[in-house]
């Protein structure tokens, strides 16, 4: 990679939205660039203290539930291009793993999570902040799929989270900040004439560098 400063691209949207998607579909767009991807969801604080039940009880939706000054201090670093020590979350035990990736200073920074546009401090550090835009059915039906697959929930539990705080947050901190977004992308990754437009700026900004 250069010694420039590295473009960040904040990516915003309720939870199953399409982040995760469009996310990939930049990464895949700059393939042959040097990009890492700084999930929020990596930085929700870590509950190893407390128990399961507990574990169990705790708003992932509220701004308190995710450690920002963690996540600042990471991407601060990785921008005076110095390595960091990425957290791992484990979804099924509600908290950190006691794995850490090492991660080393990229070009391009992504920032994927429902709240990184509510976080003043956060927002700063964007060149491009985008809000992805999807119905709250289509949402609601595509995190039932994926946690009952691939993050060990069943439907009466994904079901019950959803009415009593994801969709309350969801209305009440993460829409909100769609007005912080520079693009919104109704629909997420499939969205190709989007991508190509992200993707366009993103170059633009890199050649300016
Ligand atoms: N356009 C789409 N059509 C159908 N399923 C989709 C679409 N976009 C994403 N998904 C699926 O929905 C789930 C959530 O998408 P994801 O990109 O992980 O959203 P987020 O990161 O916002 O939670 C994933 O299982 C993904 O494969
Ligand atoms: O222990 C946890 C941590 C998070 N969640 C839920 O995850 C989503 C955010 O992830 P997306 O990939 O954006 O969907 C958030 O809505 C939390 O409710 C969880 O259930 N348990």
């Amino acid at each position: 990679m250069s010694k420039k400063k590295p473009v960040i691209i904040g990516v915003a949207g309720g939870s199953g939205s399409g982040k995760t998607s469009v996310t990939k579909a930049i990464q895949n767009r700059f393939a042959d660039q040097s990009v890492l991807v700084i999930e929020q969801d990596f930085y929700y604080r870590d509950q190893s203290d407390i128990p399961m039940e507990e574990r169990l009880q705790t708003n992932y939706d509220h701004p308190l539930a995710f450690d920002n000054d963690l996540l600042m201090e990471h991407i601060k670093e990785l921008a005076k291009q110095q390595p960091v020590e990425k957290p791992v979350y484990d979804y099924t035990m509600h908290t950190r793993s006691t794995d850490v990736i090492p991660i080393e200073p990229k070009d391009v920074i992504i920032i994927e999570g429902i709240l990184i546009l509510d976080d003043p401090r956060l927002i700063e550090l964007m060149d491009i902040k985008v809000f992805v835009d999807t119905d709250a059915d289509l949402r609601i039906i595509r995190r039932l799929l994926r946690d009952i697959n691939e993050r060990g929930r069943s439907i009466d539990s994904v079901i019950n989270q959803y009415i009593q705080t994801v969709r309350p947050a969801h209305l009440q901190f993460i829409e909100p900040t769609k007005r912080y977004a520079d693009v919104i992308i109704p629909e997420g990754g499939q969205n190709v004439v989007a991508i190509d437009l992200l993707a366009t700026k993103i170059e633009k900004i890199l050649e300016l560098d």
